[in-house]
């Protein structure tokens, strides 16, 4: 499968456990938001995805490639935008992305061509020679997702992006991700808590206690309730 490929993955944390046998896939187009109350293992999801911890039990595909035993090509093909910011906000827009080419291996022109590329895609090619000092937060976390795509992945993952944003700019990263399923063929996967940022359409995982509760689009979660209150019940959160 071209897109994202979870199978049968467990994590525990010595003697803890934070992950108990979960799979899911994420097809290439679309936004799959994944969510779960504080514990549930989307941070431990994270860790494995990108590789910064490992499992023994259970395999992740990206893009066809096996993170287990091809790392390199798994791993070139996700793009990543952590929770916490990691831009130097000294360097301009330019500087930020040209040195993220850079470690990627790109350099002149098609270092200029991807990161031109990447800015447009995310409304920010007018930024382009402002300093990231300057910018307001939801600027900079276009920029950090622009970032994540200029080495041109497929997979993209985002760790709660929107954090710390205020609605408009929640509105805008929230529609440029949508925008990239639907124009680009990416296939994102959207960790949140917030269940506003979700579309009918969209795929919904939901994770409680390391295990996968519910996968389907969110429009079958919602049939006769809004989601926020369908999650909480399903959680056992709701009052
Ligand atoms: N470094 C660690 N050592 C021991 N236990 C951990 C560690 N990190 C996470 N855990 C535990 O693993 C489980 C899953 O945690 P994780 O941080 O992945 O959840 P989460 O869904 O990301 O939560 P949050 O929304 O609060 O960030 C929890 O029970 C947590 O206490």
């Amino acid at each position: 499968m071209t897109g994202l490929s979870v199978r049968n993955l467990s994590y525990a944390y010595g003697a803890k456990p934070a992950l108990n046998d979960i799979s899911f896939n994420v097809e290439p187009g679309v936004f799959c938001a994944l969510i779960g109350p504080n514990g549930a293992g989307k941070s431990t999801l994270f860790a494995l995805l990108t590789r910064l911890i490992t499992s023994r039990t259970g395999t992740i595909e990206i893009a066809g490639h096996d993170l287990g035993s091809h790392p390199e090509k798994a791993l070139g093909k996700i793009g990543i935008v952590f929770q916490q910011p990691s831009l130097d906000l000294d360097l301009t827009v330019w500087r930020n992305l040209s040195y993220f080419a850079g470690l990627h291996g790109l350099s002149g022109q098609a270092a200029e061509a991807s990161i031109k590329s990447a800015l447009d895609r995310l409304d920010m090619a007018e930024r382009t020679h402002e300093r990231v000092r300057n910018l307001n937060g939801g600027h900079r976390r276009r920029l950090e997702i622009a970032r994540a795509l200029v080495h041109s992945p497929t997979v993209l993952l985002l760790d709660e992006p929107s954090v710390g944003l205020d609605a408009a700019a929640r509105r805008a990263i929230t529609e440029h991700a949508h925008d990239l399923c639907k124009t680009h063929g990416m296939t994102v996967l959207w960790a949140t808590h917030l269940t506003d940022e979700i579309s009918a359409d969209d795929q919904v995982v939901i994770l409680h206690k390391g295990q996968v509760l519910r996968n389907c689009p969110c429009h079958e979660l919602t049939r006769d309730k809004p989601l926020q209150e369908a999650f909480l019940e399903l959680t056992d959160q709701g009052t």
